[in-house]
């Protein structure tokens, strides 16, 4: 990490907190666990865990950690300042802070005067009260304490002064930052440029507390704020990985720390730490059981995928001429998609990542793109089923192997059984040639594309004994043309999986069973092309 501690900021992830107040997010103990050892892997300097005292998950999870403590990140434990009109020490939840055992804690406070009469319903005074005896206590007690001035951008829009006492209340008792916390995310970047400039320079020369910042995404501008707090003299960032948090969010880490160090030449994590950043995203959205996603800056799988065709040609000649970063930088990687927009460097350039070489030259890349744009515009989608595209490139080239051949099948369904909820409603007879050996299978399935698959796999397995492994992961339909009615065309993707790997095909017509068939067969025949060697299935391209 870069020394120059004038461009050292502290992140502070709160994803174990904030993060899981996002509706529809929750997590295990052993969920909380997992996602702060990451952090810590990633080098987040500080962790919030929750707040124990609220629930028993928190309060065992810092337990557990006391057992076995975090690599390098200090974790924290987070609550609010005392309820009014009791002492600090009788407060139940800040002996539940105390038990967590940890070094830090965060103590939430109210800095606008609305909360304290119509929220907390107690005086200006008793809140200024309740917010330096709390952190006079957990100083006594050994804590070094995080304020977060809650509301502090509405509070200091309405009562600047009364805002300001605030403050002065948690510097006099021994808080060491200041965060100031856009709670609504109302506050718009440049409101939150001059607020923060004007908190420095009110008690930045008083040589203790630093000035952090805590932004909420309700206007989309959480990591634009963020930013603005920092270049007025913010030094901690508090923020959520994925974004996740309450309402719409917190300010995304996955965005803001690239932001900070790649733009603005801050240092807030290890260069190689900041090349896991795509890896923790992904991994902690799979924690959370959310969909990562695919259009997230930085580290959604979409964020360096190109698809129009004058985008892939300029990349192909130099990537910064459509990439604000390089990929590699964040943990990411440049995709190229295939698809109506594509022109000839798509082609070319999706060949390669198949291992096939061509060139703008060879004539077979330009009929290869003229086939494509010819299929998707009669309903074919070949940027999900990157299976397909390759075996469409590898039949142009005259190099699709022939596994097997279909001679016929026909699928029986029993529709009162399904109705019922029977089980193997469906059964499929298939008539398969391999090696000019002819078989007749059949199959009962729980529908009948499962019939289908389950009949073909029957037929091949004596033949392909790997096929056992491959199952039939994912089926999707869409339905093209919905005016035409019972005569629609229909988009079947099969998402197909071995072991290893996965893969997508697709097929399209106006019966859907033969839409599922042509994606099913693919699924199979593409199975086994990646189970053989690459070079044992192919002819290096320059030979033809
Ligand atoms: C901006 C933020 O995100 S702050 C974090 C918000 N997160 C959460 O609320 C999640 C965890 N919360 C909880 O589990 C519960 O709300 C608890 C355990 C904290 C409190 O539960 P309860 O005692 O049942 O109170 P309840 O949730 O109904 O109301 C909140 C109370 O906290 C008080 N309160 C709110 N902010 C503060 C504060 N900064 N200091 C002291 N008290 C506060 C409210 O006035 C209210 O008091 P009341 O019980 O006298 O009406
Ligand atoms: C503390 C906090 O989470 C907030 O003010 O948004």
């Amino acid at each position: 990490m870069n020394a120059n501690s004038s461009n050292r900021l502290w992140i502070y992830d709160t994803t174990l907190r904030d993060g899981t107040q996002r509706e529809g997010l929750s997590v295990s103990i052993e969920d909380k666990l997992r996602i702060a050892r990451r952090l810590d892997q990633l080098g987040i300097p500080f962790i919030e865990g929750g707040w124990p005292g609220a629930n028993p998950k928190d309060v065992q999870f810092f337990w557990q950690l006391q057992e076995e403590p975090l690599q390098q990140a200090e974790i924290v434990a987070f609550c609010s300042t005392r309820r009014p009109h009791i002492s600090a020490a009788e407060d139940p939840l800040l002996q539940a802070i105390l038990s967590a055992g940890t070094r830090w804690v965060t103590i939430f406070g109210k800095s606008w005067d609305l909360h304290v009469t119509e929220g907390l319903k107690t005086s200006l005074e008793e809140n200024l009260a309740m917010i330096q005896d709390t952190i006079e206590y957990l100083r006594s007690q050994g804590r070094r304490v995080i304020y977060d001035a809650e509301h502090w951008f509405d509070g200091f829009k309405y009562n600047r002064e009364y805002a300001l006492e605030t403050l002065h209340a948690a510097i006099a008792a021994g808080a060491e930052w200041l965060v100031l916390c856009d709670t609504n995310g109302g506050t718009l970047p440049h409101e939150v440029g001059s607020v923060v400039k004007e908190v420095v320079a009110v008690v930045g020369d008083q040589n203790s507390p630093q000035i952090g910042i805590h932004t909420h995404n309700d206007s989309d501008t959480a990591v634009a704020n963020a930013i603005a707090g920092v270049l007025e003299g913010a030094r901690m960032v508090q923020g959520t990985m994925n974004g996740y948090g309450e309402r719409c969010g917190n300010a995304n880490l996955c965005s803001l720390i690239p932001n900070l160090q790649l733009k603005l030449g801050y240092s807030c994590i290890e260069t190689e730490q900041l090349a896991q950043l795509a890896q923790t995203s992904r991994l902690i959205s799979e924690v959370v059981n959310l969909a990562p996603d695919d259009h997230a800056p930085f580290v959604g799988r979409s964020a360096f995928a190109h698809k129009g065709g004058i985008h892939v040609s300029a990349v192909e000649r130099n990537p910064l001429t459509y990439e604000h970063v390089q990929p590699e930088q964040v943990g990411n990687s440049r995709r190229i998609v295939i698809s109506d927009q594509a022109g000839l460097s798509n082609v070319i350039a999706k060949a390669r990542t198949f291992g096939i070489e061509l060139d703008k030259q060879n004539p077979a890349a330009r009929q290869i793109l003229q086939h494509l744009k010819k299929l998707e515009s009669e309903g074919y989608q070949f940027e999900a089923a990157e299976a397909s595209f390759d075996l469409l490139m590898r039949e142009a080239l005259g190099k699709r192997q022939q596994f097997f051949t279909i001679k016929g099948f026909q699928v029986h369904c029993d529709l009162v059984s399904r109705i019922e909820q029977q089980n193997n409603s469906a059964l499929a007879t298939v008539k398969v040639t391999v090696n000019g050996q002819d078989i007749l299978e059949a199959a009962e399935g729980n529908g009948p594309v499962a019939a289908l698959d389950e009949a073909l796999r029957k037929a091949l397995v004596n033949f392909y004994p790997q096929i056992a492994e491959f199952e039939l992961s994912d089926y999707k339909v869409r339905i093209l043309d919905e005016h035409s009615g019972t005569s629609a065309k229909t988009r079947v993707l099969v998402e197909s999986r071995n072991n290893h790997q996965r893969w997508t095909t697709v097929g399209v017509s106006t019966n859907i069973l033969a839409a599922s068939y042509q994606a099913v067969v693919e699924g199979l025949e593409y199975g086994l092309l990646l189970h053989l060697s690459t070079e044992a299935v192919l002819q290096p391209i320059a030979s033809l």
